[in-house]
């Protein structure tokens, strides 16, 4: 920051005025002194923080560990360093800047749960929330003074009014439907199961924010914002390269956008708002439609005099619908057939008890989960076995200098839960790469103890702990009980007849992630089951009619203004 200031506030004409009086070679000499002097300054600082922090290798003077990181899922990485140094918590710089990675439950939990009064906060983020939303989004809202806190917890709220857990039963009947239609278009082409997964998904937050249903795969509403989570996604990544390179020199994000490539493609002055423009357009044209009127947008206006809400808040409110909740659904139904398709012994005990409760004249609904423990178990293991949102999201930041076991953890540090580590931990998951339902199932010799009540942490942890997670567990649940139900899941075969293989390990490299592109053959279990898919998805599209309608924007339109 005093580098920044610095820079700004250094006129010309003094420049010129001492060149003139010392002569070029002694002021350059004078500036490398100068700036040896800060370098190794920063340096004894860094090392004396070392000295305090979790252990980690050594960083180098302003590089920290950055050129240390693999090109590729960094998060693999450093499980192995949290093996290496025998430590739940690793420090690992990326410039100056040190990041605690919490790599095991344990330690995720007294920090982040137990002590979430200290942990709720957000660090300063450049890439993601300075030339974004910034404090107008609450996804990266930091929390260190009370105002701040004030206003996060109107958020928070407002979030908990739209799809809180007593809210989201709400929603049974419209997400029913929307996962009846994915059946039900599976039918017709099975091929393309990941836009069938990105529509429902989308279609569900539109609906509960917007009023209006998505039908089409091909909707701009899922293509252009799955694109930009996507890009965000990937963006976001600890990594060696630019953006992530800004979070460490902030000053090199002042430069105007024309003369730095290393900003392009992020947002930048006078253009950042774009996305949200959009977003508060939509919000604008649903409160302006009639009907629907419990929809969130709605809601939004309504209470926006009440909250004195600003424009961006109502946009990045309605907007983190999209964002938050239909990238993420997705990719977990798509995780979810990987499972099937790599480990199909885990369906017989399913088959079993679906057939058993269920039956072949309709679907399961929300009504039979009570008495389908092994699909229960089996929808918790798919976000066990590859959580998608695989470093637990946006990092967390204490609010104050705290310990654990001895090591200083300063205010305002990004900690970052390694959700891959914390869900590979063979304590806690023996042979964590088996897709194992067993390990949820009461008494079974794979389950373990592991902390908090739902056995995994793929939504992330105390204060900041994923607003959308009833709505995604519910409707996870009863879109992969439908499938599993309704399905096998096998190999596609190749041109000659041999099974095409997949591989679970190849995933995007996104802090979003999903399982790379995968061939498999999806079809109905048995006739009597294909006739109720028919019948219940054709009845879904009917009762959904009333969310008909189009809207008359587009992202694409808003970035090209
Ligand atoms: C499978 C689906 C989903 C997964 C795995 C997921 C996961 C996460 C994770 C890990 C976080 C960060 C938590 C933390 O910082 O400790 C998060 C935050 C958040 N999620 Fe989700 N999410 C999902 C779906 C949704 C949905 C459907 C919505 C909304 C409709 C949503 C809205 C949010 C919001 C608003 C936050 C920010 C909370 C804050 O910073 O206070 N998410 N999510």
């Amino acid at each position: 920051m005093a580098i920044e200031q610095l820079f700004e506030a250094l006129p010309l004409h003094y420049v010129q005025h001492g060149i003139s009086k010392f002569g070029a070679g002694n002021i350059l000499l004078a500036l490398f002194v100068i700036a040896a002097i800060g370098v190794l300054t920063d340096y004894a600082w860094m090392l004396y923080l070392r000295s305090k922090m979790p252990p980690g290798p050594l960083p180098l003077p302003i590089v920290g560990n950055t050129y240390q990181l693999p090109d590729n899922k960094p998060w693999i990485y450093f499980e192995e360093l949290s093996k290496k140094y025998n430590t739940p918590l690793i420090t690992y710089w990326i410039g100056r800047n040190p990041t605690v990675w919490i790599n095991d439950a344990w330690a995720a939990n007294e920090l982040l749960d137990k002590r979430a009064g200290i942990y709720c906060s957000r660090p300063r983020m450049l890439v993601f929330a300075e030339l974004g939303a910034g404090q107008n989004n609450l996804v990266n809202m930091i929390t260190t003074t009370q105002a701040e806190r004030d206003r996060f917890r109107v958020q928070r709220k407002l979030m908990h009014q739209g799809v809180g857990i007593q809210q989201v039963k709400r929603y049974r009947d419209f997400q029913n439907d929307e996962s009846k239609v994915v059946a039900y278009d599976l039918l017709t082409s099975p091929e393309d199961y990941v836009e069938h997964f990105e529509r429902y998904a989308t279609s569900v937050v539109s609906i509960i924010g917007f009023g209006r249903r998505v039908g089409d795969p091909k909707d701009p509403i899922i293509t252009e914002v799955i694109a930009v989570m996507h890009r965000a996604a990937d963006l976001n990544v600890p990594g060696k390269t630019f953006p992530m390179l800004l979070e460490t020199f902030p000053i090199l994000a002042k430069v105007p956008t024309e003369y730095a490539p290393w900003k392009h493609g992020l947002g930048g002055k006078g253009k950042s708002h774009r996305g949200h423009d959009f977003f508060y357009s939509l919000a604008a044209e649903a409160n302006e439609n009639p009907g629907h009127e419990d929809c969130y947008a709605k809601m939004l206006f309504k209470e926006q005099p009440k909250y004195n809400l600003r424009p961006q808040e109502i946009s990045a409110l309605s907007g983190n619908l999209f964002g938050a909740g239909s990238d993420t659904s997705s990719s977990t139904l798509i995780t979810a057939i990987l499972a099937m398709r790599a480990f199909p012994e885990t369906l017989i005990p399913a088959w079993e008890e679906l057939d058993r409760v269920v039956g072949s004249d309709r679907s399961p609904s929300f009504e039979d989960e009570v008495n389908l423990p092994y699909m229960r178990a089996l929808v918790k293991e798919v976000f066990r076995w590859r959580s998608v949102a695989i470093i637990g999201g946006q990092p967390h930041a204490p609010i104050q200098d705290d310990y654990y076991k001895g090591w200083l953890i300063p205010k305002s540090t990004w900690i970052q839960g390694n959700v891959w580590a914390i869900h590979r931990n063979e304590r806690e998951f023996p042979d964590p790469d088996r897709f194992n339902p067993n390990r949820f199932i009461k008494d079974s010799p794979d389950a373990r103890p592991f902390p908090g009540e739902r056995g995994y942490m793929t939504f992330g942890w105390g204060r900041r702990v994923c607003s959308g997670q009833a709505l995604a567990e519910q409707g996870t649940w009863l879109t992969v009980a439908r499938l599993v139900w309704g399905f096998k899941i096998e190999p596609a075969v190749d041109g000659n007849g041999k099974p095409i293989p997949v591989d679970i390990f190849d995933y995007t490299n996104g802090l979003n992630m999903r399982p790379q592109p995968f061939k498999v053959s999806i079809k109905p279990r048995s006739e009597p089951i294909r006739q109720a898919i028919i019948r219940e998805g054709e009845q879904a599209l009917a009762d959904l009619a009333q969310f008909e309608g189009v809207t008359k924007h587009r992202m694409s339109s808003f970035y090209k203004k």
